[in-house]
């Protein structure tokens, strides 16, 4: 059985048909192994969301196949893709997605009604992972009243509050400005370092891939080596 905690395998996925068909993946094979932070990188429309979606089982490949931890997310079943995402995956987006009515320890805490955890442990996994994104004397604020960057923290901190071997990031710092994206970036290094996750970034910001153990680049949805101009 492989390590990687990801294998993505000969991955196609077409939307549309017939003359409006577009080839959005054309064959990609990845695998990342567990604790390993992969930047991907491409122009606009090479494929990364849709890279991120089929191995997030938010979306399904026409062939090829994608297994997380063993298990084959391109063929299971709705309802056990659900459990998976819940009990294995997180996932931070461009525009953090985070509930308005909800102050910042709530919307942490989110993921953790749908567990066993008692409120005490949930009080107590969410104190720890505010204070891991500095946000520890932001508790009680809704998210208009903080700044992107803080709010990308908050998503962040939801993102890990499940403890998930697997955290999918889709332009985290897309909304941001380039001091606070990187330090977003700096940030989820940090915690995926720390929590010995294995994250999955798409993002257009040259600026952060150096923070990357890798780095994939996506052209019309194959991948490319980054050492050869396209
Ligand atoms: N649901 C969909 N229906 C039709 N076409 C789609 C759909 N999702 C993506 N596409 C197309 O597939 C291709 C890849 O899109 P994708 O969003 O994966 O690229 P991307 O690299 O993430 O782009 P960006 O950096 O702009 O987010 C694009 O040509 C896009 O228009």
């Amino acid at each position: 059985m492989s390590e990687d905690l990801v294998v993505v395998e000969g991955v196609r996925k077409v939307y549309g048909q017939g003359e409006a068909a577009v080839t959005a993946l054309d064959g990609v094979s990845l695998r990342a192994a567990p604790g390993e932070l992969i930047v991907l990188r491409g122009p606009s429309g090479s494929g990364k969301t849709t890279l991120l979606n089929m191995v997030g089982g938010l979306d399904r490949p026409d062939a090829g196949r994608v297994v997380v931890a063993g298990h084959e997310v391109s063929t299971l079943p709705e309802e056990e893709l659900l459990v998976l995402r819940r009990d294995l995956m997180g996932f931070v987006f461009q525009s953090f997605g985070l509930i308005p009515v909800l102050s910042a320890a709530e919307n942490v805490g989110v993921p953790l009604r749908l567990t066993r955890a008692t409120a005490a442990e949930r009080d107590e996994r969410v104190a720890t992972l505010l204070s891991l994104v500095g946000l520890a004397d932001h508790a009680a604020q809704r998210p208009y009243e903080m700044s992107g960057g803080q709010q990308q923290r908050v998503a962040l901190a939801r993102s890990l509050a499940n403890r998930p071997r697997l955290l999918i990031a889709d332009e985290p710092t897309g909304q941001l400005d380039s001091q606070t994206g990187r330090q977003i970036m700096t940030l989820l290094r940090a915690l995926v370092d720390g929590e010995r996750v294995t994250a999955l970034v798409a993002t257009h910001d040259a600026a952060l891939v150096g923070l990357a153990d890798r780095v994939v680049e996506l052209h019309d949805g194959r991948v490319v080596d980054p050492a050869i101009p396209v």
